[in-house]
């Protein structure tokens, strides 16, 4: 398997705060990686240390491709033009201007307003744009779509799927699952300085398929009932009403949510 990030023992700490223990994780070539976790979790930190924007006290970094990133919101001067920014970064990075990126990302759209005066979504596609000049193999996000409305979010999507069907390794930070579950191929749960979870979004939703909440409605009332095995708790409830002479009359199964999945492992509950 080939890799275009390696990360192997990596330790970070600010001041007596340990942020990072030891984490271990790789993203392959091509795929969508997401680096999950609460707030101050430690993705960002993560993150920079990867993209070299930070120091880490030990363990290996091995990245293998050219780099693009994200910026942050607010990290470009207030009355910067957006087209002025794209020739500034292609000047800096001694590449030509990809028409047909921008135009994908609705950047020349953006040729009369401030970077101060543009919309999140704006910003963001924006910044994207910037992160793409220099034609990177692997690039990073960090929350690409924070902020976002739906339909902001929805198009920023489809251009981060766009840019993996190009062949371009992408690794975000994000603490929203849906966005991770419909976007992303491979994730990583960081909890306590340390990765908790490493594998596909299958698998995750593998392991909460087994959890299920069946809610049954009769004509004494509501009732709910947890189980990990869906068809025998089924059977014998509905076994149980027949020999009580109680009617059903509605039954609905809740599988869990990823997200509640996600926040078990990222609190450390066991899971
Ligand atoms: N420069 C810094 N100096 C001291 N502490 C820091 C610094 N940067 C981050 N931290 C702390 O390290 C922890 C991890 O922060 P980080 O921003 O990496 O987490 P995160 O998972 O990206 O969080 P969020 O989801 O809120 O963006 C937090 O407790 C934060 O307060």
């Amino acid at each position: 398997m080939s890799y275009a990030i390696q990360i192997d023992r990596l330790k970070k700490s600010y001041g007596d705060h340990t942020v990072l223990n030891g984490s271990n994780f790789n993203v392959i070539k091509g795929e969508i990686f997401a680096l999950l976790g609460i707030n101050g979790a430690g993705k960002t930190t993560a993150l920079e240390c990867i993209e070299s924007l930070r120091r880490y006290d030990s363990g290996h970094i091995v990245v293998s491709g050219k780099m693009g990133i994200q910026l942050q919101s607010a990290s470009l001067p207030a009355h910067i033009k957006p087209m002025e920014a794209v020739r500034l970064f292609a000047k800096w990075n001694k590449t030509k201007i990809d028409d047909s990126m921008l135009a994908a990302l609705g950047i020349n759209e953006l040729t009369k307003k401030p970077y101060i005066e543009l919309s999140t979504g704006q910003k963001r596609r924006l910044h994207l744009a910037l992160a793409l000049i220099s034609d990177p193999d692997i690039v990073f996000l960090d929350e690409p779509t924070a902020g976002l409305d739906v339909e902001g979010r929805i198009s920023l999507h489809d251009q981060i799927r766009k840019l993996k069907a190009q062949g371009k390794t992408i690794i975000l930070a994000s603490h929203d699952m849906a966005e991770v579950e419909s976007l992303c191929d491979r994730i990583g749960i960081l909890n306590a300085g340390n990765i908790v979870f490493l594998g596909t979004v299958a698998e995750l939703t593998a392991k909460i398929g087994k959890r299920y909440t069946l809610h049954i409605k009769t004509e004494q009332g509501d009732e709910k009932f947890e189980s990990d095995n869906i068809g025998d708790t089924m059977l014998t409830l509905l076994e149980d009403f027949k020999q009580r002479g109680i009617a059903v009359l509605d039954i609905k199964i809740d599988r869990g949510t990823l997200e509640q999945h996600f926040i078990n492992i990222a609190r450390g509950n066991g899971e």
